[in-house]
């Protein structure tokens, strides 16, 4: 990842142009960048290229939550893409999360490129404990955090993406070499929205997060790389 700008900013769009365009003004703004669901739906690889394409870091944020030989299959195709950093959940399993980790690094090597770091989403970051519970998440957020934390290290994943409150605790609980992928970051001029579990990108550095996915903060702004740049000033202490 990017050791001087920790921010991914989520793309979340499905127009090609609109994402290529806002790629190139944000290039030296930020660290990366991360395309979702809706865009990969709607663009498919070729659009993803045209992101790629620039240079910077790419996080495909897929999310894959599937039986282990169909989440397998399609993360050899997260490889192709050529991808710094992908996602899965947490939730699919052990051996869901094994297969998802070892065909990343398979098809990477396949390809002769380096593979993708696997994170797996714990606890969405727009769940709040009420909102956990309601799903079946049993105890307290930061516990199930944890737990999922531990089952992903211990299938072979690369990190994990949780919210910022839940940093500090995986950290001195999976160490220095786990990636920590953190939405739910919201400068103290921007809106909440639908995130529940929030924190300064700031704060969130400090306590020791490794990538910063920030989306509407600089989307939705009236100038997305004056608010980039607002966000990399406040991280180094401005
Ligand atoms: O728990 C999660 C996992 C992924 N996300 C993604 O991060 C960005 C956040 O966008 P904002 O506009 O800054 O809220 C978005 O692409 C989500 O899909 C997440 O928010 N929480």
């Amino acid at each position: 990842m990017s050791s001087s700008n920790p921010v991914f900013v989520a793309l979340d769009t499905t127009d090609r142009g609109k994402a290529a365009d806002l790629a190139r003004r944000l290039l030296g703004h930020v660290g990366g960048f991360k395309l979702g669901l809706e865009y990969f739906v709607a663009q498919g690889p070729e659009g993803m290229a045209a992101v790629s394409e620039l240079g910077m870091p790419l996080f495909v944020d897929l999310k894959l939550h599937d039986i282990p030989n169909t989440v397998a299959a399609a993360m050899r195709g997260v490889a192709r893409l050529k991808a710094a950093i992908t996602t899965i959940h947490a939730s699919g399993g052990a051996a869901m999360i094994r297969a998802a980790a070892d065909a990343a690094r398979d098809e990477a090597a396949k390809l002769g490129v380096a593979p993708p770091k696997v994170v797996a989403v714990t606890i969405l970051t727009s769940l709040d404990q009420a909102g956990a519970e309601a799903v079946g998440f049993g105890g307290s957020v930061l516990d199930q955090v944890k737990r999922l934390a531990a089952l992903a290290q211990d299938n072979g994943a690369d990190g994990i993406v949780c919210s910022p409150l839940e940093v500090d605790a995986v950290r001195a609980q999976c160490g220095p070499g786990f990636t920590l992928v953190v939405p739910g970051i919201r400068p103290a001029w921007s809106e909440t929205g639908d995130q529940k579990r929030v924190m300064t990108p700031a704060e969130a550095k400090a306590r020791g997060a490794d990538v910063l996915v920030i989306g509407r903060p600089i989307l939705a702004a009236a100038d997305p790389v004056a608010a980039a740049g607002r966000i990399r000033d406040e991280l180094h202490g401005g």
